[in-house]
């Protein structure tokens, strides 16, 4: 069976999801497209999905009796109305991160599928398939101890003007938030923010860099810095320390020189590049789960415990130094 895939907002990464799925995976194939800016939707189909259908609205390419299931790739602030659509269709559903842009948006999405009895949706996630953080979990559930400590950092080389402060958690600490309650399978207490002086490219409205420091239930500390005007490069970078040594995620594959006196490999500057291959086995991981009519994967409770998390954050921004409480609901049967 090939699964008939709808793909709402086709920007950046609806794009590349759509060649991924026609061009790169299996099982699949894209046979409608939405977006509120149609020539967009008009340039995918042009080079990458000539069979699709063009759809006026996201609802109605929900609502089309040819589509199996929906990847949701439009802003942020529009998930929640196209995953609830989706799950009211009882249709499997990609929703790139976030999941909703408030906390009561991700619940509603939770009592939806709970409602409906199956998972239907897939948080878009992505570095729980990525090779390293996947071996950097062996290691960390086998070989180094119970975690007490991380080390982390999430580095970009530059921002628009539009990029502010909160935007550091909502945009871009968010896959830490997540990929580390993967990680260490613990959930968050508390969350503490700090800013060291700006640094002199950031802009008007957003101090960067800033370090935000988590602790979880079993007393781990997680202290990530988020620095997102670095100009040197993509750089992701993870170290837990645990009762027995010390486990780091590989840096991505890059050639060695010796070249001009000196032992060099170059850093990767773009977030595309890094986790490429991560797109491509989440995005297979949910061909295979809808072509059965489910979801597997990051779920919708793992995304409104990112927003609670990412809320928690923001007010700890605005309280610098001050540990905010996370308190999290009682996690429905359906996510266990
Ligand atoms: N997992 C990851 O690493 C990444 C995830 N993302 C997430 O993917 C989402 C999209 O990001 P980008 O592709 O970078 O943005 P983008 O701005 O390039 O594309 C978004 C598209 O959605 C369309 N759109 C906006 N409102 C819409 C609506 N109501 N209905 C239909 N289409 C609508 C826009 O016209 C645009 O074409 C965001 O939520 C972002 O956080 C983005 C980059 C990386
Ligand atoms: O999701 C993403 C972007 O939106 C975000 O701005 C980047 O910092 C992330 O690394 C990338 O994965």
């Amino acid at each position: 069976m090939t699964l008939r895939i709808g793909v709402i907002g086709t920007g950046a990464i609806g794009r590349d999801h759509a060649r991924r799925i026609n061009h790169v995976l299996g099982g699949a194939k894209i046979v409608a497209l939405s977006d509120v800016n149609k020539a967009s939707a008009e340039a995918v189909k042009k080079d990458i999905a000539p069979d699709a259908v063009i759809y006026d609205t996201g609802e109605a390419l929900i609502a089309a009796s040819d589509v199996d299931a929906v990847l949701v790739t439009s802003w942020g602030a529009t998930h929640e109305q196209y995953v609830l659509a989706a799950i009211a269709a009882g249709k499997p559903c990609f929703c790139e991160k976030p999941l909703a842009t408030t906390a009561e948006g991700a619940r509603r999405i939770v009592d939806a599928e709970v409602e409906h009895g199956k998972r239907l949706v897939q948080v878009g996630f992505m570095r729980r398939y990525d090779s390293g953080y996947v071996a950097l979990k062996q290691a960390v559930d086998t070989r180094i101890g119970a975690p007490i400590i991380v080390h982390a950092a999430h580095r970009n080389p530059a921002v628009p003007e539009q990029y502010v402060t909160p935007m550091a958690i909502h945009d871009t600490l968010i896959h830490e938030i997540d990929v580390f309650r993967w990680l260490l399978d613990d959930d968050y207490i508390s969350a503490r923010v700090l800013f060291p002086r700006s640094a002199a490219r950031s802009h008007a409205k957003l101090k960067d860099p800033q370090i935000v420091i988590l602790e979880t239930a079993r007393g781990t500390i997680i202290n990530v810095e988020v620095f997102v005007n670095c100009h040197y490069g993509y750089d992701i970078q993870c170290e837990v320390v645990g009762e027995d040594g010390i486990a780091r995620l590989p840096e991505p594959m890059a050639i060695q020189m010796r070249l001009g006196a000196k032992l060099q490999n170059d850093i990767l500057t773009d977030w595309k590049d890094r986790f490429i291959a991560s797109y491509d086995v989440e995005l297979q991981d949910f061909i295979h789960a809808a072509a059965k009519g489910t979801a597997s994967g990051p779920t919708s409770w793992d995304g409104y415990v990112a927003a609670i998390t990412s809320d928690a954050c923001v007010t700890a921004q605005e309280k610098e130094g001050q540990a905010v409480a996370i308190n999290l609901p009682t996690r429905p049967a359906l996510y266990n």
